[in-house]
This record gives C-alpha cells, sequence and structure tokens, in this order.
C-alpha cells in the first residue's frame, strides 16, 4: 500500500503536503538508525509498506532482530535486514539512498530539547562519522533532537571527513507541518488531506514559525486565532510529552511525519520535483546558516531553496525573534565537533 497521495492547488502545496540519489539505484535502499526505539519501529511498518523501498535496513543497539523478524513478516516488497551495534552499522547504511535517524533519548516533562544535547550529540556524531565514511552520497534525514544543533554537528563530521554536501543533510521539521495542517483543519473545517501550511525556521519552542498566512487552499484567520495557535504549534511537542506523563514524547506522529519525508526523498531521486519543508544549511534568512523553508528536492537532495516567501509583519517578527536563538543552538552544535 502506497501511502496517501493527497492533491492540492498548486504544485508546492500538493508536495509539502506529501511531499520530492543518490547514487541512485533502481532499487532504493532505506536504513532507518534507532530503529528499535518509539519512533523507529512504527517507521519502519511504514516503510516496510512504502512501494518505493526495494531494501529496508534496520539498525539500532538493541533489539533489531526482533524487529525485523517481525516486520519481514508483512507481505510488501521491501527486504529487510537487521543490524545490531556499531560493528554492523557500516553495512547497515552502506548502500543507502535515504538514512532516517530517530536513534536518541526522547524528552521528559520538565526538559527542553536542548536538554537532551549531552546524550543525542555524540549518538548523532558517531552515526554520522561512518555514514560520511561508508554512504557519503546519502540523503540523511535527521530526527534525534536538538535537530537545531543535531543537523549542525552532522554537517561538521561530514565536513572534517570531506564528504561535505549541502544538499543532502536534513532536520525533519515535517512533524510541525503535519501538526500545524491538522490543527488548522480542525479550527476551520477543512478537509484535512488537503490543507496545507508551510513552518519555517527551526525545531524549538519560538523557532518553529508556521506560516498561517500561506495557507492553501486559503483560509482566514482573525488575530486571535493567529495568536492562540502559533505557540500551540510551537509547543505541541510538550503537549504530547505532558500527555504521556514521562513515557517519551510524539512517536506514531513523528512516524508519520518521517515516513512522509522519506517518501518525498525517494520519490525526488526519482527525478519527480517535490517540495517539503527542512531544516537545512540555508542562506534563506539573513544573519543564520541554518534555517527550515520550503525547498525543491530532486535527484541530489536540495535543489532550490525557496525561501519563506511572503510573510506577514507577525510573521516577520517570530522569523527575526528566532535568529539568535536558532544561532545559539547552531554554535553548540559546531562547537561540539570542532571545539
Ligand atoms: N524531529 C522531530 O520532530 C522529533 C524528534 N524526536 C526525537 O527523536 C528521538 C527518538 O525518540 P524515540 O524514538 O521516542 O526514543 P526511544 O528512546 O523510544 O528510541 C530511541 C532508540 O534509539 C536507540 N539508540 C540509542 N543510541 C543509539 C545509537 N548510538 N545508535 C543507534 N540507535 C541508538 C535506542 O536503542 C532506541 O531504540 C529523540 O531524540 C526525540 O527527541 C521525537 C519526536 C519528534
Ligand atoms: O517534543 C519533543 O521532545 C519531541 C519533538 O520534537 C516533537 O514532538 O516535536
Amino acid at each position: 500500500m502506497a501511502l496517501p497521495v493527497k492533491s492540492a492547488g498548486s504544485v508546492m502545496s500538493a508536495s509539502l503536503r506529501l511531499v520530492a540519489v543518490r547514487n541512485s539505484s533502481s532499487k532504493p535502499k532505506v536504513a532507518v538508525l534507532g530503529a528499535s526505539g518509539g519512533i523507529g519501529q512504527p517507521l519502519g511498518l511504514l516503510l516496510k509498506q512504502d512501494p518505493l523501498i526495494a531494501h529496508l535496513s534496520l539498525y539500532d543497539v538493541v533489539n533489531t532482530p526482533g524487529v525485523a523478524a517481525d516486520l519481514s513478516h508483512i507481505d510488501s516488497n521491501a527486504k529487510v535486514s537487521a543490524h545490531t551495534g556499531p560493528a554492523e552499522l557500516a553495512a547497515a547504511v552502506e548502500g543507502a539512498d535515504v538514512i532516517v535517524i530517530p536513534a536518541g533519548v526522547p524528552r521528559k516533562p520538565g526538559m527542553t530539547r536542548d536538554d537532551l544535547f549531552n546524550t543525542n550529540a555524540g549518538i548523532v556524531r558517531d552515526l554520522c562519522q561512518t555514514i560520511a565514511k561508508v554512504a557519503p552520497k546519502a540523503l540523511v534525514a535527521i530526527i534525534t533532537n536538538p535537530v537545531n544543533s543535531t543537523v549542525p554537528i552532522a554537517v561538521e563530521v561530514f565536513k572534517k571527513a570531506g564528504s561535505y554536501d549541502k544538499r543532502r543533510i536534513f532536520g525533519v521539521t515535517t512533524l510541525d507541518v503535519v501538526r500545524s495542517q491538522a490543527f488548522v483543519s480542525d479550527l476551520k473545517g477543512t478537509d484535512a488531506s488537503k490543507t496545507v501550511v508551510p513552518v519555517v525556521g527551526g525545531h524549538a519552542g519560538i523557532t518553529i514559525i508556521p506560516l498561517l498566512s500561506q495557507t492553501s487552499p486559503k483560509v482566514s484567520f482573525t488575530q486571535p486565532e493567529i495568536e492562540k495557535l502559533t505557540p500551540r504549534i510551537q509547543d505541541a511537542g510538550t503537549e504530547v510529552v505532558n500527555a504521556k506523563a514521562g513515557a517519551g514524547s510524539a512517536t506514531l506522529s513523528m512516524a508519520l511525519a518521517g515516513a512522509r519525508f522519506a517518501n518525498s526523498l525517494l520519490r525526488a531521486l526519482k527525478g519527480e520535483k517535490v517540495v517539503q519543508c527542512a531544516y537545512v544549511e540555508s542562506e534563506a534568512v539573513k544573519g543564520v546558516n541554518f534555517f527550515s523553508t520550503p525547498l525543491e528536492l530532486g535527484p541530489n537532495g536540495v535543489e532550490k531553496i525557496l525561501g519563506v516567501g511572503k510573510v506577514t509583519p507577525f510573521e516577520q517578527k517570530l522569523i527575526d525573534a528566532s535568529v539568535p536563538e536558532l544561532n545559539k543552538n547552531i554554535a553548540k552544535g559546531v562547537k561540539f565537533v570542532s571545539g
């Protein structure tokens, strides 16, 4: 069963909704690093059903054989392989077209995403050291928080290895888009499957900036609606963390978002023009080197950074406020690798 393809007004809207080489093979390989976790397992379930995937490679430090055995009994064409522990990481990622990384610890109530830095920074660094050597042409989609810092970490590792290509490393912000679309359609009674809301900036607190004025099909919001909806989207991750009360953060909605983003990358690899928001190295906004905006994706990853487009004064203020916060997060990531 394919992931549902939604239609929307413009090409960009349609792509954002669904989302568009590497190398790239006629038999795409997707690797999930952190495959046994709360996100990894349902993500594997969704990817196993994606007809674009020929080989689904599952890597974790624990429990991978069980997850792989379970998924391999599903009657879809993707072949599943299991890889456990650092000695098997190279085999897990070798030849991968797309690598999705949800490895790392999630938040508990009272924590910020930045509180995860001490544990997760080293995990992402170590995984990327191997990817940069063994699979430098893969498109790498980083879910692990704090995304605002883990993406710069990955970039520094690739630079050190001499295999950095800024078109190929992505911080996954798709869940912010998915949530915005859910909340807007709830509020406005629009068809959730056709509602498109771009989200720009980063993936933590005030750096998450839904561009409600660019909602498509067009809907209008009162200022009080905008002022209520915007912080709800920014704090939606915390809403889930608190509701799970110590049992982790968003996993199911994140798995959907991750599968949707991976499907976009796979379609782009095949030559389809796809537009999707993601956090990448970017000059879209002055004064900051990483920013999420709509991106045109193609066979080499990011083909074109589409920028934030026309924003309202309210949205511009949010963008301006995000810059110093993002710069702090980025500098912390860069320093972690480069000292
Ligand atoms: N970008 C986004 O929008 C979102 C990001 N997240 C982040 O995703 C990450 C994972 O969350 P969950 O799956 O809920 O956590 P989890 O704890 O349920 O699963 C994490 C998995 O990573 C594995 N792992 C730990 N160290 C590893 C290593 N060195 N190599 C490979 N695997 C390793 C663990 O064994 C575990 O199976 C967290 O950092 C969380 O904050 C969560 C939701 C949304
Ligand atoms: O809030 C968290 O810690 C997990 C996350 O990034 C999200 O759900 O957006």
